[in-house]
């Protein structure tokens, strides 16, 4: 069922727009208010004008900082779940735009380069709500934060970082980074990612799972330790906590197996805590300023930043804006994963970019790492290497990435022990008491077993432990391949087969939890995970914290909700050892290739795939397109 939210003063080309469910209510009223404004001063709008507004405003909301009128039409647009509707039972669907009455797009740019609304090229002064930069156009707040953010990261750069005796660095790489390991003629991405971190001011480490990302930012924190001239402030920071959890352990096991001399440092390195990104920028309850800015600037001399794909333009900008010019920036993350909930595709689109070097900077990182300079491109760094072994899981991945929707397919049927497929178009409620389910209810069993077992003996790690051990991934909440259904299956497998399951109430022990809101006093973020354990005065919540459980009191857990199973969003920065991941129909305007890779990269060990071959085809084959200038802009 499509949603059409109408809205009664839609006229003009905003009406059919609004009535097919390309633009929402929102959209079309933002584009009304600024239009009156306009009005107010005497001018009359054109109604293409305000179809561009309206268009721009709605495609934030999937994503992208902006438009082009020349492609917009071959956009995919999405409804939302119908106000209304059963909870958990609506899904989104792809909205047919063809017949719409789209305008053409050379007389579309020039009435918009035409409007008082819209300031023309990047040179224009602001105070217009819209900029036209190209054949780009954006909210000119979005703009701005893109320019910032472009500028930001091209003067830093150019400018190298403080000076390390060349001598001692060469020596130092060459014990952190001595190449062994690698297979004859690969080249040690690790050291020049460390060379370039250490002489620049900031880099992209990119790569997917298992490639040595969080170990080469232990030892480059180690070598800073040891030739900086005073010892470093660090930071480490991750957009969830439940990423920055994973970082700081991360840190911490890299740290303790630094060889001789830099053994000497771990201590300092296992000391460090992680945290999320709004606490590092010094977020404030129901404020969107930060208490870092430009005017108050970030103290440390190295920030860390991990899962990188998940940080927004508006983030990064913020991040940009706060850190001071000269401390060193190490950005780590995949680029081919889900970019962030708010538009922008930052890390991909960094990555992407061939931004001009300077030969000086260039020379040095090449000097350092050993390398030809030609092969250096400055700030950015991709490592290609696994390093963990996982039987197939990294193959598959490696063909969802190239888009080879064949190869990876192969590799799903190859009926390895890491990898399971159950090709199937059906939805689960058809499935139910088939033997198609045996894998996945095999596993959930197991590991609600486990959960139930440590949090009723109250071993909050054990159960933490457990919680990890397995988790279904959907792409939609609701809908008949959907969390909330699967919630109800595995629910109903684990009540049948654990005695008592859930018999202690609303705080029964062995309770997943997904927190719902950001609670920064508690230390709870959007999307962390924990189990109801038992302890001596009552039930309580236990959240991983610093390799630890914390242990919060349910009247403290007031946005909460059980999770047997999560979206493939909402699991981004996780891992579990095994994952059963539930691909929707083809037609799903979800699916896509980053949302597919996303989800299989989350397991350690293993990855059931439920899903009709066609899906997995269209996924592979989908990109997600997220519309930014920042890519072209940074050269
Ligand atoms: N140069 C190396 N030589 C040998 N082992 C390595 C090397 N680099 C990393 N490893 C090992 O590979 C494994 C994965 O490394 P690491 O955790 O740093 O990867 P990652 O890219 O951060 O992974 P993820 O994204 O999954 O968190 C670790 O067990 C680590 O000890």
């Amino acid at each position: 069922m499509i949603t059409r939210d109408l809205v009664a003063g839609a006229t003009g080309l905003l009406a059919p727009f609004n009535a097919a469910g390309v633009l929402r209510a929102a959209d079309v009223h933002a584009a009304l208010r600024i239009g009156q404004l306009h009005e107010g001063t005497g001018g009359k709008l054109d109604e293409r004008v305000l179809l561009a507004l309206a268009l721009t405003v709605r495609a934030l909301e999937g994503g992208s900082v902006c438009i082009d009128p020349e492609l917009v039409h071959g956009d995919v647009f999405e409804t939302e779940p119908a106000p209304g509707a059963a909870a958990g039972e609506a899904t989104e669907q792809s909205i047919a735009t063809a017949e719409l009455p789209w305008p053409e797009p050379a007389g579309w740019l020039a009435a918009l380069r035409a409007s008082d609304l819209v300031a023309d090229g990047a040179s224009a002064p602001g105070g217009r709500p819209l900029r036209l930069d190209g054949t780009r156009l954006y909210l000119d707040r979005y703009w701005r934060q893109e320019d910032r953010v472009r500028r930001e990261l091209t003067d830093r750069w150019i400018a190298p970082a403080a000076d390390l005796d060349p001598g001692e660095l060469r020596a130092g790489l060459d014990t952190l980074f001595d190449g062994s390991g690698l297979p004859d003629g690969v080249p040690d991405q690790q050291r020049l990612a460390a060379a370039m971190s250490l002489l620049g001011r900031v880099t992209v480490i990119g790569g997917g799972p298992g490639t040595g990302k969080t170990t080469t930012v232990a030892r480059i924190l180690a070598l800073l330790h040891r030739l900086a001239p005073r010892t470093p402030r660090i930071a480490l920071a991750a957009p969830t906590g439940k990423a920055a959890a994973r970082l700081e352990e991360a840190v911490r096991r890299a740290a303790g197996e630094l060889p001789a001399p830099f053994d000497a440092v771990s201590g300092a390195l296992t000391g460090l805590r992680a945290t999320t990104l709004h606490t590092l920028l010094g977020a404030r309850y129901r404020s969107t300023r930060m208490r870092h800015h430009e005017g108050n600037p970030l103290p440390h001399d190295v920030v860390v930043i991990d899962e990188m794909s998940m940080v927004s333009l508006t983030m990064m900008n913020r991040l940009l804006t706060a850190a001071r010019r000269d401390a060193r920036l190490i950005l780590v993350g995949d680029p081919d994963q889900l970019a962030s909930v708010e538009a922008g595709a930052v890390l991909a689109d960094i990555t992407a970019a061939r931004p001009a070097a300077s030969p000086q900077l260039r020379a040095r990182v090449a000097e350092a790492a050993d390398r030809p300079a030609a092969e250096i491109v400055p700030g950015q760094v991709t490592l290609e290497h696994t390093w963990r072994f996982d039987g197939g899981i990294d193959e598959l991945a490696r063909a969802v990435r190239a888009g080879d929707a064949e190869a990876a397919l192969t590799r799903l049927r190859s009926g390895t022990d890491r990898l399971a497929f159950v090709e199937t178009d059906r939805p689960a409620g058809e499935l139910l008491g088939t033997a198609l389910l045996t894998g996945v209810r095999e596993r959930v069993i197991e590991s609600g077993r486990a959960l139930v077992a440590a949090a009723r003996a109250g071993d909050a790690e054990a159960a933490l432990a457990a919680l990890d051990r397995h988790r279904v991934l959907c792409a939609h909440r609701g809908g008949p391949f959907g969390v909330a259904r699967w919630s109800r299956i595995v629910e109903g497998w684990l009540a049948e087969q654990i005695t008592d399951y859930g018999s202690e109430g609303e705080w029964y022990l062995g309770r997943p939890l997904m927190i719902t809101r950001n609670d920064p006093e508690a230390g709870l973020y959007n999307g962390d995970t924990g189990v109801v354990v038992n302890t001596p005065a009552g039930p309580r919540g236990a959240f991983a914290r610093g390799g630890r459980a914390t242990l919060v009191s349910p009247l403290q857990l007031d946005a909460t909700e059980t999770v047997h199973a999560m979206t493939v969003h909402k699991a981004q920065g996780s891992q579990f050892t095994a994952l059963t991941m539930i691909v929707p129909a083809p037609d799903s305007p979800l699916l896509t290739r980053e949302l597919f890779y996303t989800g299989i990269t989350r397991a350690s060990d293993h990855v059931e795939v439920i899903g009709s071959a066609e899906a997995i085809r269209r996924a592979i084959e989908r990109p997600a397109n997220r519309a930014s200038g920042l890519r072209e802009r940074l050269g």
